[in-house]
């Protein structure tokens, strides 16, 4: 179990994670969810203690991280990939890492299989693939078979069978009754992922609780309508609570209102309506609208003047 209370880290002026309180439960995936710079990471860091709290605190398992006298037992991390030395193998890495804490050759063995990196386990961690290196990182996390898991960013990099391997083992070690933490700027892979949610937004938690319950929280309904007289329409159905936008010269589209009261109000008022469709309300609209206001870097559109420039970068 991982327990944060007021936890807090400032860098400078910067507050990246802003006096947050939670704790993530045994025996379920929980997932970490949140835009660019939103404060996963500095979170993820001040869990493992390679960041110290500016203030509040945070315990793993019953203790600070660094109290634990066998972390790798207790705390697999995955907090960046390529996090080994260039020049060594994969398994010469987790060899090195197993020594600290008497893990033994099997167990390495053992993670080099369950992550696939069979192939590649005498290579260079210098020439692996981004995938290879997450594939890696997670193997790590798994040598000390802890009862907690952290991962940041895990499917990053992977492709859609990594994904799917990733979906399944988190799930698999949630099952047996572990703890496992794992964040994502994705909603999608969240929704499928992660049995509970926590949303944060510029360092501060917009919501804590199951997925089901996130996804359908402030939830509008919406319906599409076509009528002959939208304007007519429009009128009547206005009321407080209700928003009603104009689509199309014939179209609306209604917040707050059942498909079924506003075929009921057009019938009472003889204006014809000549399509209603209700909308469902998408992953992406329901993160949107937890983290509208949180998200510190916005996409704007792109200049003309800009995308040269862009091209070239990373050549
Ligand atoms: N060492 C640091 N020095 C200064 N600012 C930092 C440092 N680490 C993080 N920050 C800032 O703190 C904020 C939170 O960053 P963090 O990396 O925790 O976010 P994140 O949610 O993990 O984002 P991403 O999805 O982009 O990895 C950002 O504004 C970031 O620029």
């Amino acid at each position: 179990m991982i327990e944060a209370a007021g936890l807090t880290k400032r860098f400078g002026s910067k507050t990246a994670v802003d006096s947050i309180t939670f704790s993530v439960q045994p025996g379920k995936v929980t997932g970490f969810l949140g835009p660019n710079g939103a404060g996963k990471s500095t979170t993820m860091r001040l869990i493992v203690g390679l960041d110290h709290p500016t203030a509040g605190k945070v315990i793993v398992n019953g203790k600070p991280y660094d109290r634990h006298r066998m972390p790798l037992h207790e705390v697999g991390a995955l907090l960046e990939a390529k996090a080994a030395h260039p020049k060594r193998s994969a398994y010469n890495h987790l060899r090195a890492m197993a020594a600290t804490e008497g893990i033994p050759a099997s167990r390495v063995k053992e993670v080099i299989e369950l992550t696939g990196l069979g192939p590649a386990a005498r290579k260079r961690v210098g020439g692996f693939s981004l995938g290879m290196g997450q594939r890696l990182g997670i193997a790590a996390a798994l040598l000390g078979d802890p009862q907690t898991l952290i991962l940041d960013e895990p499917v990053n990099g992977l492709d859609p069978e990594g994904v799917k391997w990733v979906r399944f083992l988190v799930k698999g070690l949630a099952a047996e009754g572990r703890t496992v933490f794992i964040s994502s700027h994705l909603m999608s892979e969240m929704a499928v992922t992660a049995d509970h949610l926590i949303v944060i937004g510029r360092g501060r938690i917009l919501a804590d609780a199951p997925i089901d319950e996130v996804l359908t929280s402030g939830q509008k309904e919406r319906v599409l309508v076509r009528a002959d007289d939208a304007d007519a329409l429009a009128a009547a159905v206005g009321s407080p609570g209700v928003e009603v936008r104009r689509t199309a010269a014939d179209e609306l589209e209604i917040l707050g209102l059942p498909a079924r009261s506003i075929a009921e109000t057009a019938f009472t008022r003889g204006i014809l309506i000549t399509g209603l469709i209700p909308q469902q309300e998408t992953l992406e609209d329901a993160y949107m609208e937890l983290t509208g206001g949180e998200v510190e870097y916005r996409s704007g559109p792109v200049s003309e003047q800009a995308l040269p420039a862009a091209e070239g970068q990373g050549k």
